[in-house]
């Protein structure tokens, strides 16, 4: 097995097509926002975003040689085999995230985020285009999307970046 980053902005359905993943190839999976709680892994809570503030090096340190699939939006800051980013319309995203029950801003701020790749650049920019799977998840089941990302850790499909263009949304 190799390290597999599952990285996306929030509302993409990284925990949600992760936990099929794993129940359909038994790999390992870690939700890395659950860890970062439970194994104190932060530096401070941010009071006024009420979040914490991860300490990516002490995140490093506790997974060590860990393999498996580090289910994240920060999934992408840590070493790992190949990437899949997760994308979804900033439209839908907003509405996923209000059905979840989001306030309205951190749902917009979300969307806009989407809307510019932000997460995506910053896989880029670590991985490079070649250990990189994109998959647009709009419009989509997460049954589908798990397929997509077993074929992505099971070498079975082509790394692509560039699958989307939502900068109309701004
Ligand atoms: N492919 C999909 N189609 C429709 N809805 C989805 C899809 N994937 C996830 N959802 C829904 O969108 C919401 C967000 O999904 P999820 O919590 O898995 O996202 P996430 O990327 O893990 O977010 P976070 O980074 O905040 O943990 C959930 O309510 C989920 O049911």
């Amino acid at each position: 097995m190799t390290r597999v980053a599952l990285t996306g902005t929030p509302g993409t359905g990284k925990t949600t097509v992760g936990e099929i993943v794993a129940e359909r190839t038994g790999v390992d999976v870690i939700h890395l926002n659950d860890a970062i709680r439970e194994e104190e892994l932060y530096t401070e809570r941010d009071a006024e975003r009420d979040s914490l503030v991860t300490d990516l090096d002490a995140v490093e340190e506790w997974l060590g040689e860990w393999d498996g699939v580090l289910e994240s939006h920060l999934a992408h800051h840590f070493d790992a085999d190949i990437a899949v980013v997760l994308r979804c319309h900033p439209e839908e995203l907003e509405r996923r995230l209000r059905e979840r029950g989001e306030s309205e801003a951190k749902a917009r701020e979300n969307a806009e985020s989407e809307a510019l790749d932000v997460v995506l650049a910053e896989t880029v920019e670590r991985f490079g285009g070649d250990t990189i799977y994109e998959i647009d998840t709009t419009d989509r089941d997460p049954e589908d999307v798990a397929t997509d990302v077993v074929a992505a850790i099971e070498g079975e499909s082509e790394p692509r970046v560039g699958v989307v263009d939502f900068i109309e949304y701004l």
